[in-house]
């Protein structure tokens, strides 16, 4: 598998000292309420386990599966649920946890579901953001990386499935697309 790499991007190490920092400010910020933290999946688990581990403060996790329609590195813009959540979002105080913003459609979709849910307020947390790659106006209140806008994998991102169990992130050799 780690034949297929071209280049690292963020170093394993680099990735737990920033989900620490993070955890650290989230740590200040939540000491005093209960938040719903939700991880998207599949790509933020990875992020997701790392960092609420980080938190020290009481909080509630739960998960969501959406999904876009199109292929795997054009989104098309269109959003399904693949997996609801198990708690009710109601006046909670909600975080959202992702591993990538790129076009900003997934998370744009839920922001407005979970607004329309009736949250108290929802943040968004993610380990990288791709500004270059934005199609909605979606800004992360916290973002561990600013990524080139390339596709990445490693660290809960993948490609065709595969490349999740990465502890890195890094870019694929051209080959592996070509072969595809
Ligand atoms: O900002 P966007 O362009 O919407 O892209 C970001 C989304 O794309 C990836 O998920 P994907 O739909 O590939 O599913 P996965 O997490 O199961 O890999 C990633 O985990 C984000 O959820
Ligand atoms: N694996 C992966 N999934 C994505 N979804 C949106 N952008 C990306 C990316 O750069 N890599």
């Amino acid at each position: 598998m780690k034949e297929d790499i071209e280049k690292i991007l963020i170093q394993e190490v680099e990735i737990k000292e920033k989900t620490e920092e993070i955890g650290k400010q989230m740590t200040q910020e939540y000491k005093d309420s209960f938040p719903l933290v939700i991880g998207v999946l599949k790509g933020a688990m990875p992020f997701m386990a790392d960092l609420t581990r980080a938190i020290d403060a009481h909080l509630e996790i739960d998960f969501m599966d959406v999904s876009s329609y199109g292929n795997k590195m054009v989104s098309s813009g269109e959003v399904k649920i693949v997996k609801d959540l198990d708690s009710s979002v109601k006046g909670r105080d909600i975080i959202i946890v992702e591993d990538i913003i790129d076009s900003g459609l997934t998370l744009n979709y839920l922001v407005s579901l979970f607004h329309h849910r009736q949250a108290n307020s929802v943040k968004i947390v993610t380990l990288l953001d791709k500004p270059e790659g934005r199609k909605a106006d979606v800004v992360p209140d916290i973002a561990g990386f600013t990524v080139p806008d390339e596709f990445v994998v490693g660290y809960g991102l993948d490609y065709a499935e595969r490349y999740r169990n990465l502890p890195y992130i890094g870019i694929l050799k051209p080959e592996i697309y070509r072969g595809s």
